[in-house]
């Protein structure tokens, strides 16, 4: 084993690897998992000009359509076809998360656990021309970065982004609304309607948010931690209607047919399965890994936000829907262990075989039907990935 490429873990860290069944020597693999990129549809038909362009080869992966990798070292950062929005980093294992979901055009996506937006970005390429994308994230700031990358991507257009609790969040699709009824307003109605989005506010406008923000009233409803809309594009259903058509909320069991006919909850984790994470604690100091990763209250406290997270996206799926549960941690307890409390609290949730996953270089989760990708069989960061449906009972 090359010496190199060894990390200089922790004893504490190998100490929670151990009681976690988690093989160290996936952190050996860091010099040789590559990276990966997917390029946006049509990029295909450029990959010799944007080999030119990053100065390395790009290897098709053969078991994922639109990706290709490269050697660990290469930055695509400062490449031309990266600045001009033709590709984007993405690991193949998240890649194959999202194909796990089998989004078809016109489908209404929820994506729970949004940014900072790889994933979301690959849902949006594969919508294509009808449907939506919800996306929903915690953290202001980062579900900010997710509205640059879908500017710098093009991809926004069915997209509208909520900062909100994805625990609790209840806001279902716009599924009837085709057309904006830009012009029917009546003059009173007219300002409470959303009008083209666009970044350029007035001085007055950013004014007016500001404040309503520190009042926590920007909002729609009238809890201060009501979900904020912080982007929606022209045809995400969003221009043209009023804040309560917009912010539709469902509870009961309207939701069976009008929820989201795909979800996706990427719960947030521990990270341990991402080399590159872990990688970022030797400079960020290990007394950070043993706040953020081994904190045992911290770990309970997750597994508990991954379950309720789980609950809540499966309560917005429609019925015969799909939902897609992944977290980048190989621990037992964020991945098996939530699905199957998750599975034995709701009678109609059943877990699928990931058909697609046959020529996938994973493993099989603890619970069957379940996948594992890991540096080391996979060549990829490590990832869980379950697959759902809620039958009608
Ligand atoms: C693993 S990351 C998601 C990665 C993302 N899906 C992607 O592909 O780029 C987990 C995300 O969950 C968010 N998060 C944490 N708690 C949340 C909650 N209660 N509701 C919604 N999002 C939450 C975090 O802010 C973080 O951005």
């Amino acid at each position: 084993m090359d010496e190199a490429s060894i990390l200089p873990l922790p004893e504490s860290f190998l100490q929670f690897l151990q009681e976690n069944g988690i093989d160290p020597s996936i952190y050996t693999a860091s010099d040789s998992t590559p990276r990966y990129l997917r390029l946006k549809p049509g990029g295909e038909d450029h990959v010799q000009e944007i080999e030119a362009d990053l100065k390395c080869k790009l290897e098709k992966v053969v078991w994922l359509p639109g990706f290709y990798s490269l050697p660990p070292h290469v930055q695509i950062a400062n490449s031309k076809a990266y600045k001009e929005g033709k590709l984007y980093g993405i690991d193949a294992a998240s890649g194959a998360a999202v194909s796990a979901l089998n989004v078809s055009v016109g489908d209404h996506v929820l994506d729970l656990c949004a940014a900072p937006g790889a994933k979301l970005c690959m849902i949006l390429d594969l919508l294509g021309n009808a449907g939506s994308v919800t996306a929903v994230d915690i953290s202001r700031n980062r579900l900010a970065a997710c509205r640059t990358l879908l500017q710098k991507y093009a991809l926004g257009d069915r997209c509208r982004l909520f900062v909100a609790d994805g625990t609790k969040f209840s806001i279902i699709p716009v599924r009837d609304h085709s057309s904006p009824r830009s012009c029917e307003y009546t003059l009173g109605e007219e300002k409470n309607i959303f009008k083209e989005w666009t970044s350029r506010r007035s001085w007055k406008e950013r004014k007016k948010t500001a404040k309503a923000r520190k009042l926590g009233s920007l909002v729609v409803g009238e809890e201060s931690d009501y979900p904020e809309l912080i982007f929606y594009g022209r045809d995400s259903g969003v221009v043209g209607l009023n804040k309560n058509e917009v912010c539709q909320a469902e509870s009961g069991s309207g939701v069976s047919t009008r929820g989201y006919d795909k979800v996706l909850v990427d719960a947030e984790c521990t990270h341990d399965g991402s080399i590159r994470h872990v990688q970022k604690f030797e400079r960020w100091g290990w007394e950070t890994l043993h706040q953020r990763v081994l904190n045992v209250e911290r770990s309970d406290t997750l597994t508990t936000l991954q379950l309720k997270l789980l609950q809540n996206g499966f309560r917005l799926l429609k019925v015969g829907g799909l939902l897609v549960y992944s977290t980048c941690s190989l621990t037992v307890t964020q991945n098996e262990d939530v699905v199957e409390w998750f599975l034995k609290q709701n009678a109609s949730a059943e877990l699928l075989e990931i058909t697609a996953a046959g020529d996938w270089p994973c493993k099989s989760g603890r619970i069957p039907k379940t996948l594992r990708f890991d540096p080391v069989t996979s060549k990829t960061s490590g990832l869980f990935v379950a697959k759902i449906t809620k039958v009608d009972i």
